[in-house]
């Protein structure tokens, strides 16, 4: 048995409301959260363990914000209303849509715009080849169309609009191959592009490599509801749903709702016992397998079914303390991409847990655009990690 959880937003509103008894938090709280206007990012400032970094990331941060905020406005515009001809296929046969394109148009224009003076180095998942064939002119037109409504929209900015040939310019920024040196950025303009198809979760996941070494991260999850998906029944609950997770080194990892009204402080589950942990895996049977997951989840005691959601809004709902587990394994020789971990990896650290591969080595994101690892990927608190790793390593062994 398995609990599967998502939505239609095509029979949901997404715009968020403020419930009046939700407490707020005054700006000076959480200084680099607030402003989704870069022009008023706050100063600097030493928080909670980033007294002692002695590199803060404050204006990064706001600006993949606000980046990924906008992406994640024009993701749920398509959402609402899909059309055949906004899906395509990628040689490697998987899916892609307008959103993934414009949604990476969207994130590299304002991310280059924002840091003129520092070259621009973006490490992201979409390219231009497809939409550079004449069957692609009337999606490529389509996505131009997105991304200028997606960017006017944006009360704090004045910009002319984009041509074509500048949103394929804009998309293929992110040709870079990121490294151990410099500062990168790492995008995956939607994960999960086979829950967002269904109206289910996903997400638009982007990092800041700095020497190799994930130093922010932000996930925007507009589907994922601002209470724990573990209990979430989209049939007949009405939880509001968009949230945003930030992480900075040594800062911390907050929550707000997409659209502003709540930021919150979030840590991963405390849960030391097993037999009373959820986990999460992917909806996707194809990308880890259950039979494996499954059968750790024995050996452990876990009472609990898997909860199988799409995307990196696992790591998001695991720093909030949803499950305790998220659990991955690809079949044998797939290779694991930068951007499919490199925000959730630090939204999860900041929370208080931990990733790791199979062996329990932690995930080096300074080879490139591939992750190089020991099969697989296990998240948790730190209390559970030497138990779960023995699980995953002895049931590898047994299969
Ligand atoms: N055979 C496979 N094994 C593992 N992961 C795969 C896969 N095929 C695709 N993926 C990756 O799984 C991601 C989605 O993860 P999840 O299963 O957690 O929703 C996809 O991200 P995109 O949707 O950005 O392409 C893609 O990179
Ligand atoms: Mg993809
Ligand atoms: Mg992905
Ligand atoms: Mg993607």
């Amino acid at each position: 048995m398995s609990t599967s959880i998502g939505h239609s937003p095509l029979t949901r509103g997404v715009l968020l409301h403020i419930n009046a008894t939700t407490p707020t938090h005054s700006k000076s709280q959480f200084p680099f959260l607030l402003s989704l206007s870069i022009a008023s990012a706050p100063p600097l400032r030493a928080v909670g363990r980033r007294a002692a970094a002695s590199m803060s990331y404050d204006k990064q941060l706001a600006a993949a914000k606000k980046a990924a905020s906008l992406a994640a406005r024009l993701c749920q515009k398509v959402q609402k209303a899909l059309l055949q001809s906004d899906v395509q296929t990628k040689s490697d046969r998987t899916p892609v849509t307008v959103a993934d394109y414009g949604a990476q148009a969207v994130v590299s224009f304002i991310l280059e715009k924002q840091f003129p003076s520092v070259p621009f180095s973006l490490v992201a998942e979409e390219d231009s080849g497809d939409l550079r064939k004449e069957e692609s002119r009337e999606t490529l037109h389509r996505i131009t169309e997105l991304v200028n409504e997606t960017l006017a929209s944006d009360e704090t900015s004045d910009i002319s609009p984009l041509s074509e040939e500048d949103v394929l310019i804009t998309i293929d920024k992110g040709k870079s191959e990121g490294g151990p040196h410099g500062q990168h950025w790492v995008l995956d303009p939607i994960d999960g592009t086979k829950g967002f198809l269904r109206g289910d979760q996903y997400a638009i996941a982007l990092a800041l490599l700095d020497k190799g070494k994930v130093v922010l991260g932000v996930l925007a999850c507009p589907n994922l509801p601002l209470t724990s998906i573990v209990r979430y029944d989209p049939s007949i609950s009405d939880d509001k749903v968009g949230c945003l997770f930030l992480a900075q080194v040594n800062a911390g990892t907050y929550m707000q709702s997409l659209d502003g009204s709540l930021a919150t402080k979030v840590h991963v589950s405390a849960i030391e016992n097993p037999e009373e942990a959820s986990f999460f895996e992917s909806f996707e049977a194809a990308h880890s397998s259950h039979d494996l997951s499954s059968s750790i989840a024995k050996k452990l005691g876990v009472k609990a079914p898997p909860a199988r959601i799409d995307s990196q809004a696992k790591y998001g709902a695991l720093s909030r303390g949803d499950g305790a587990i998220y659990l991955r394994f690809p079949r044998k020789g797939y290779r694991e991409k930068i951007w499919d971990h490199a925000a959730g990896c630090i939204v999860v650290a900041e929370a208080g847990g931990i990733v790791t591969d199979a062996g329990g080595n932690p995930l080096d994101f300074s080879k490139g655009r591939y992750l190089d690892l020991d099969t697989g990927i296990v998240v948790t608190n730190q209390k559970l990690m030497p138990k779960l790793l023995k699980a995953v390593q002895d049931s590898i062994k047994e299969k």
